[in-house]
């Protein structure tokens, strides 16, 4: 099942247009494809350039900047296995089965908005990696404005106030977040151990998020119609960003526009092995999040007149800790 495409470069002449696309999309699947988003192919080479020599970096330094763990928003670097996507989603919207003992394979790097003072980024040292710092700070700026694009077309395809969205995510207190991910080289045989994958089932917690992916493969999304059964995510063009709808936008559409549920598993050509190494590969997210202190209970135009909407209101920043506390 393949992804609808969108140029959002449409959105600068025929607003309508676009909007009406996006939420169609996005209702289908939970996913688009972007193109069109303005950010350069240079920009998008140099970040994975970037996020290559971020995790070639000496262990020590990698070490003086590790994530604690824990509620606290996500900042530095996460080692292989520290994060547990599989009870993220155990403990999440939905109520699975999944057991314990489920292993990520995977390394991260989670840096907040430039401007944030409450939970600053752990930057590497500059003598580790000149111009590392200047050059995210700069990319978390591009995604920023496109994701609030994105949104501002979502007002518009919901008929709702402008700003209806976006003011809930431009404020003091940004959380949003830009995440470097790099899953090192693993045997087949582990992954088809199953207790170990790349990234299990999950839903991401903001708003949307967008992602840049290298083009080894194994990202995929649930078909809607088929629960347990997922589609893969074409990866053959780097600079096709994917847009997916997170938990905090099914919050505030109380339910009218689902989060997409999503995995990184085996590429395609490896899937019918039983031996073999799987390659390494790279990707790159932006969390688009709610301000902290805004809330992510159901919107008042999503919730008809005489019902209780389904999620109650509670900070974007309790609500986060709540669900990462489960993620260690
Ligand atoms: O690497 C990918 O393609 C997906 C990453 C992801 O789903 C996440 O970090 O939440
Ligand atoms: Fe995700």
């Amino acid at each position: 099942m393949a992804l609808t495409t969108l140029d959002l470069s449409v959105f600068n002449h025929d607003r309508e247009q676009f909007a009406l696309q996006l939420r169609s999309g996005l209702s289908q699947h939970g996913f688009v494809k972007l193109i069109g988003h303005g950010i350069s192919e240079s920009a998008v080479s140099k970040a994975f350039e970037w996020n290559k020599s971020f995790f070639q970096m000496r262990s020590e330094d990698k070490q003086l900047i590790a994530h604690p763990g824990g509620p606290e928003p996500q900042r530095g670097w996460s080692a292989v296995g520290a994060e547990s996507s599989s009870s993220l989603y155990r403990k999440g919207l939905l109520k699975s089965n999944i057991t314990e003992g489920l292993r990520d394979a995977r390394e991260h790097f989670d840096q907040g908005p430039p401007t944030d003072s409450r939970y600053p980024t752990r930057w590497p040292p500059e003598r580790a990696l000149p111009g590392f710092k200047s050059f995210m700070e700069e990319f978390f700026e591009l995604l920023q404005g496109v994701a609030a694009d994105l949104m501002a077309a979502l007002e518009l395809a919901f008929g709702l106030p402008q700003g209806a969205f976006v003011d809930l995510m431009t404020h003091q207190g940004n959380a949003s977040e830009l995440r470097l991910l790099h899953y090192p080289a693993v045997e087949v045989e582990k992954i088809k151990t199953g207790n170990v994958s790349r990234i299990w089932p999950h839903f991401d917690l903001g708003v949307i998020t967008l992602l840049f992916q290298d083009d080894v493969g194994g990202l995929e999304f649930e078909n809607r119609n088929q629960r347990g059964a997922f589609s893969r995510v074409d990866c053959s063009n780097p600079l096709e960003m994917v847009v997916n709808v997170s938990e905090t936008l099914q919050r505030w559409t109380n339910g009218t526009l689902p989060a997409g549920l999503h995995r990184v598993n085996l590429p395609k050509n490896l899937e019918n092995n039983e031996s073999g190494t799987m390659p390494e590969r790279y990707s790159i997210a932006y969390f688009c999040k709610a301000d902290r202190s805004a809330s992510v209970g159901s919107l008042k135009y999503f919730v008809s007149a005489g019902h209780d909407p389904e999620y109650e209101d509670i900070s974007a920043l309790e609500y986060q800790q709540q669900r990462l506390q489960s993620a260690y």
